[in-house]
C-alpha cells in the first residue's frame, strides 16, 4: 500500500485553505474516504469518473481501491497537490482542470463505461446530477452514481410518494434507476463544516420503460409539481392531452402530484409520448 502524507499535511504544504466561493469542505477521515470508495462495490482496474476532488482526499481512496481515476478540477490550486498523488500511483490518475458543467463527460472517457464519485457543492452536484439522469439515451455511460449531497436533498432523491420531499427530483431518479441512501456523513466529518447535515446517494441505471419520452416525462412532472398543492386537473391544464390520460387510465384528476407514484407517472407520460 503506498505510503502518503496525512491530508492536512498536503493542504498546508499547497496552501490550500478551502474557499467558500469554490464550495470546498474538506474529508480527512481516510477510513470515512475508504468506505465512500467502496459503495460501488470492487472498483479495481475500472475507470471512475471524480468531479470535484480537491486536494485529492476521495482521489486517494479511489486510488487504493485499484480505480483508474479521470478526476475534474476547477480549483487550479489543487492541480499540483493531485499531480503529487498521481506520482505515487503510476499510470492510474488523469487530472483535468476545469468546469465539469462545461465538459464532456462521455467523450473525456474515451466512450469507456464509467462509475462517477463524487463530493460537489450543492448547485453543482444537483446540476450534474440532472444532467447524469436526463436525456434520451439510455442505458447511460455511467454504470453508477455515487454523490454526497446535503441531506435534505438526498431524501428528496429517495422519496416516495405522499409527503412533501417528493417531487421531481424523485421522479428523475427513480422512473429508470434504483436510487438509494447509502450512507449519512455528520457534518463534523468536513473541514471546515458545513451549517447542515450531509449523504450520500447511490444510484444505478435499470430498465428503461418502453414507450416513453424523458423530455415528456420531465414536462410532465415540471408542471405537476410546479403546481403541487393544486389538483391534477388544474396543474397540467398547460399539458396538452394529460388531464384526458389521466381519466383514460382511471388516475383521479382530483388527486395532487405528491401522491402519485412513479409507475403513474410513466403510464401518463406514455400515452403523451404516443400522441406526440
Ligand atoms: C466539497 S469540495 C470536496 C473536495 C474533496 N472531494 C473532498 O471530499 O474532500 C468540492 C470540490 O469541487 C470543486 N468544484 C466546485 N465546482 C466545480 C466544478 N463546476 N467543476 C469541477 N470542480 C468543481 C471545488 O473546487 C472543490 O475542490
Amino acid at each position: 500500500m503506498a505510503d502518503l502524507p496525512p491530508l492536512r499535511e498536503v493542504i498546508a504544504r499547497h496552501g490550500l485553505s478551502a474557499s467558500k466561493a469554490l464550495g470546498q469542505n474538506f474529508l480527512f477521515d481516510e477510513q470515512l474516504l475508504d468506505r465512500i470508495a467502496a459503495i460501488p462495490g470492487d472498483l479495481a482496474g475500472k475507470p471512475v469518473l471524480e468531479v470535484g476532488p480537491g486536494p485529492g482526499g476521495l482521489t486517494r481512496a479511489l486510488l487504493r481501491a485499484g480505480a483508474r481515476v479521470t478526476a475534474i478540477e476547477m480549483d487550479r490550486r489543487c492541480l499540483p497537490a493531485l499531480a503529487e498523488l498521481g506520482e505515487t500511483f503510476p499510470g492510474q490518475l488523469r487530472v483535468v482542470g476545469g468546469d465539469a458543467l462545461k465538459l464532456d463527460h462521455a467523450e473525456l472517457m474515451a466512450g469507456e463505461p464509467f462509475a462517477v464519485l463524487s463530493n460537489l457543492p450543492y448547485n453543482v452536484g444537483t446540476a450534474l446530477f440532472v444532467r447524469w439522469l436526463g436525456g434520451e439515451e439510455w442505458p447511460p455511460q455511467w454504470t453508477s452514481l455515487t454523490l454526497m449531497f446535503q441531506q435534505e436533498v438526498a431524501q428528496r432523491i429517495v422519496a416516495q410518494p405522499g409527503g412533501s420531499a417528493y417531487g421531481r427530483l424523485a421522479v428523475l431518479a427513480q422512473w429508470r434507476s434504483a436510487a438509494k441512501l447509502a450512507m449519512k456523513v455528520h457534518r463534523s466529518a468536513f473541514t471546515p463544516p458545513p451549517k447542515v447535515m450531509s449523504a450520500i446517494v447511490h444510484v444505478e441505471p435499470g430498465e428503461m420503460p418502453t414507450g416513453v419520452s424523458a423530455r415528456v416525462l420531465e414536462r410532465l412532472t415540471e408542471a405537476a409539481f410546479g403546481q403541487r398543492r393544486k389538483m391534477l386537473r388544474q396543474s397540467l391544464k398547460g399539458v396538452p392531452g394529460a388531464v384526458a390520460a389521466l381519466e383514460a387510465i382511471g388516475i383521479d384528476p382530483q388527486r395532487r402530484a405528491e401522491t402519485m407514484t412513479v409507475e403513474e407517472f410513466v403510464a401518463i407520460a406514455r400515452i403523451l409520448t404516443q400522441g406526440c
